[in-house]
């Protein structure tokens, strides 16, 4: 299977999830079912050798001889059908585990595909939740789906079939005694889902609410343990604990007593006393003799276990479509756009130019409007503005996290759409706020985005970065692995960030809040670390600091999603608009020099 087979276009999402591997997963059902068949057949054996003992012993037909002959090969044939079953039933076992795996790993694949794709903002702390969920939890789910659904299910209807066919063969009277239960079974069922169809909605609803508050009360217990008090998180969580311990009696209670009901209908000590009762009976009246009562006695009490196994099964299939509808989801996250080959083109020159870019998060919220400006190679542009206003979105625009939705950005020329995301980035390198370091050594974390660099070129940027002293003090020095040899502090964790966008050299640099993690040592050192890499380069800061960047070329000033001011420090001030007003109210004016050297 190619991960780039799409998979089959069709309503419901296990048919969906599990196409390319049905016809493997129909053999494998086959192979269990005709080895349960096999495997049953010594119960039929010992009915047998009951029957030519017992039912013949009063008749001269056989002889001593025969009756020996033919214990022996009932025996041998019986012994031969266990062993022939329990291969088939394994050969099922491994059919299915095969085509299991290979359907894993094909959603495994096509999933990392997928995300290597789709745009950088989508990696929101919701995402990668629901990445967790679908590639661990639900992955799972699937694999016992194909694992051991279909071979459950084959074994189970496979028992199933054999016996009733065996029943009605030798006596149709006895048979539908003996399976009279069937039907009680299937009405108490069918109740009890009615009535878990119910209180399901509630009970999901509820069970929801848990988990969100659990995640809402674990952030929120620092907060409780240091004021002493229990929060809003903590009554929250209390009600949803309460809420949902009332839902799930609704749920279980009715559920619980008519599935008690179900069991007990088809109970081996319900259909074994019902056979043997009407037995009696039976042979009472002269209709049956005990000897052809026995088969029924052996093989009726055990119909029970493949019924109750094929009802948990079929809970299982309502998590498991949950779980398909959840990766197909995954499957179908929309991707960025990428240039086919023709459309790809090369930027003259490094010329940012926003062209009334907009863009929305959703369609009731506009978080950018109408965006005009350009990035002149070489200079500072600052980019301020009240909390909320667009600053992250318009930087993460031109990082192409996602793509406006309205008006175009171009690079030297060429709207970001046309180049390809590993041009960009060789163009456009970036320090944000939130830092993220890879489970790996600090020299890969360094040469994330250039992996052939050297160990010189390595050093040399961790050097710029002001990071280099601190990764040779450190036990296995540029080999230590992050999180595991060591926990970086938020500081030191963004100089690394800083060496790894100084060995990709970029021309442009994008900078959000990037001293907004560290202590007054590390800003500094990350201040310097910064001046020096950023000399010469087209810079776009994004700070809530006026004061770092007075001394840009121009800053822009975003409010509501808008640039309602524009042009240099004095310039601004001169207006008496809103930059003078976050001016006044920063209470800068004590301060002399800025922050950021290079601006
Ligand atoms: N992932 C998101 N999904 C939906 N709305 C978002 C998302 N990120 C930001 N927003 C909204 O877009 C608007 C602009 O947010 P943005 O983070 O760009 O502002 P900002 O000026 O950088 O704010 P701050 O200075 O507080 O970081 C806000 O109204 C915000 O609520």
């Amino acid at each position: 299977m190619s991960t780039n087979t799409p998979l089959t276009q069709s309503k419901n999402p296990i048919r969906q999830v599990l196409g390319p591997i049905r016809g493997r997963l129909i053999i494998a059902a086959l192979l269990a079912s005709l080895g349960t068949m096999l495997t049953l057949v010594p119960l039929a054996g010992i009915a047998h050798i009951a029957n030519i003992l017992f039912a013949n012993a009063d008749t001269t037909k056989l002889t001593i001889g025969h009756i020996e002959t033919e214990i022996w090969w009932t025996v041998i044939a019986s012994v031969v059908c266990v062993f022939v079953g329990m291969a088939l039933m394994l050969a099922g076992e491994l059919t299915a585990h095969l085509a299991d795996n290979r359907m894993t790993h094909y959603l495994r694949l096509a999933v990392i595909q997928r995300l290597a794709q789709v745009p950088l903002g989508w990696f929101t702390s919701r995402a990668s939740g629901e990445v967790k969920q679908a590639m661990q939890d639900d992955i799972a789910t699937l694999h016992s789906l194909a694992a051991h659904f279909y071979t459950a299910v084959g074994r189970a209807s496979g028992a199933l079939l054999v016996s009733v066919i065996y029943l009605f063969a030798l006596d149709w009277r006895m048979a539908i005694i003996a399976l009279l239960p069937l039907p009680g079974f299937l009405l108490f069922l069918r109740r009890a889902m009615q009535s878990s169809d119910v209180n399901m909605h509630e009970f999901v609803t509820r069970l929801e609410r848990i988990n969100s508050t659990t995640t809402e009360f674990v952030s929120g217990i620092p907060v409780v343990k240091a004021f002493g008090v229990n929060g809003q998180a903590h009554s929250n969580y209390q009600k949803a604990v309460d809420d949902f311990a009332q839902a799930f009696d609704r749920f279980t209670r009715p559920l619980v007593a008519l599935m008690a009901h179900a069991h007990a209908m088809v109970t081996p000590v319900t259909v074994l006393g019902l056979a043997l009762a009407v037995g009696t009976l039976f042979i009472a009246i002269g209709w049956m003799t005990p000897v052809e009562i026995l088969p029924f006695v052996l093989v009726a009490p055990g119909i029970c276990a493949p019924l109750l196994l094929l009802h948990t099964l079929l809970h299982d299939l309502g998590s498991a479509a949950g779980a398909a509808q959840r990766v197909l989801a995954l499957l179908e996250t929309p991707i960025l756009e990428q240039p086919n080959h023709n459309q790809q083109q090369l930027p003259s020159g490094h010329e940012i130019r926003f062209e009334s870019v907009s863009y929305a998060y959703s369609d009731s919220h506009r978080a950018l409007s109408n965006i005009n400006f350009t990035l002149k190679p070489g200079t500072v542009t600052a980019i301020v503005g009240p909390s909320g206003a667009g600053k992250s979105t318009l930087a993460k625009l031109l990082l192409r996290f996602f793509d406006p939705t309205q008006g175009c950005i171009t690079l030297g020329g060429v709207d970001l759409r046309h180049l390809e995301t590993s041009a960009l980035y060789r163009h456009i390198g970036f320090v944000l706020q939130e830092v993220r370091l890879i489970h790996a050594s600090i020299r890969d974390n360094i040469a994330l985005g250039r992996p052939s660099a050297s160990q010189q070129e390595i050093e040399d940027a961790a050097r710029a970065a002001n990071i280099h002293e601190r990764i040779l003090a450190l036990p296995h020095g540029y080999s230590s692995v992050v999180g595991e040899d060591v926990q970086l502090s938020g500081g030191e964790q963004q100089r690394v960030s800083i060496a790894r966008a100084i060995l990709l050299d970029p021309p442009v640099l994008v900078l959000d809040e990037a001293t907004a993690a560290t202590d007054a040592g590390n800003e500094v050192a990350i201040q310097e670390a910064l001046s020096r890499f950023t000399q010469g380069r087209t810079l776009l800061v994004i700070a809530h600091r006026l004061d770092t960047v007075k001394h840009a070329d121009q800053i822009l000033v975003l409010d509501n999603g808008t640039i309602i001011e524009q042009g240099s420090h004095q310039h601004l001030l001169a207006q008496r608009g809103l930059y003078t007003r976050l001016w006044t109210l920063g209470d800068y004016a004590t301060i002399t020099e800025p922050k950021v050297p290079s601006c």
